[in-house]
């Protein structure tokens, strides 16, 4: 699903990535830890293509990343992040609605997808609320059908539940990991959370002197 081999990123003359390798297989789940700077965020951006200019080789789906169409690595890749990012103005319904709208689907392709999503992931009644009217739980949940819209082959989290009470950190993780199983995509998952790796049996990831080791494998 996603192959790294032989990446180096460099922020100026620094190099926060040198040589790391990493494969995770279609439908795999797999945590990423490692210090404050170590280049997590980095790694996650690099792949959903944020930031760009690197050395060594990205593969999707056997697909050199810097030869995928846009629309089409925002159909294959979803992503989440700590702080929700979710359009104030628009409501909880429409939130979800635009990731298929910005990939070209029509709204009767998107609708009863984003009502399915929605439903499963217990926000069925909020539809018509704002994201303001939402506790973050909510916030994050509408943030992952969102990111769940285009049946994307992986998803990507930056810290997650970060902004997030412990237990309902661990909801979330918990329905993440449901939607990974049901939907059998891959996911990526970075936490400083020690209490989320230990809750669920997973591959973790290390990020360490700007590569990746094998914590543990399930
Ligand atoms: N745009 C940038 N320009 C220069 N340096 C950067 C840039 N973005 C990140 N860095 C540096 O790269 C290093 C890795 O940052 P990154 O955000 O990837 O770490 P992280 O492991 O995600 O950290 P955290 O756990 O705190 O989120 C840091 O030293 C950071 O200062």
């Amino acid at each position: 699903m996603i192959r790294i081999r032989g990446l180096t990123k460099r922020y100026g003359s620094a190099a926060v990535l040198t040589n790391l390798d990493l494969h995770l297989r279609a439908g795999e789940f797999a945590f990423l830890q490692g210090r404050s700077g170590s280049g997590k965020s980095t790694l996650l951006k690099l792949l959903y293509r944020d930031i760009g200019d690197y050395e060594g080789q990205i593969e999707i789906d056997g697909i050199p990343l810097d030869q995928l169409p846009r629309y089409e690595l925002r159909r294959k890749m979803g992503v989440i992040f700590q702080s929700f990012e979710l359009l104030e103005q628009k409501t909880v319904y429409e939130n979800v609605a635009l990731a298929g709208e910005v990939v070209g689907r029509s709204p009767d392709d998107i609708e009863p997808e984003a009502r399915r999503l929605l439903e499963r992931i217990g926000l069925g009644g909020k539809l018509q609320l704002y994201p303001h009217e939402l506790s973050g739980g909510e916030q994050q949940r509408v943030a992952i059908a969102r990111a769940l819209l285009n049946r994307p082959r992986v998803l990507l989290a930056d810290e997650p539940t970060g902004n997030l009470d412990p237990e309902t950190a661990l909801e979330v993780l918990a329905l993440l990991r449901e939607l990974q199983q049901e939907e059998g995509m891959a996911m990526l998952v970075v936490t400083h959370s020690e209490q989320l790796v230990k809750s669920a049996a997973a591959r973790t990831l290390m990020m360490r002197q700007g590569r990746i080791e094998e914590l543990a494998a399930v």
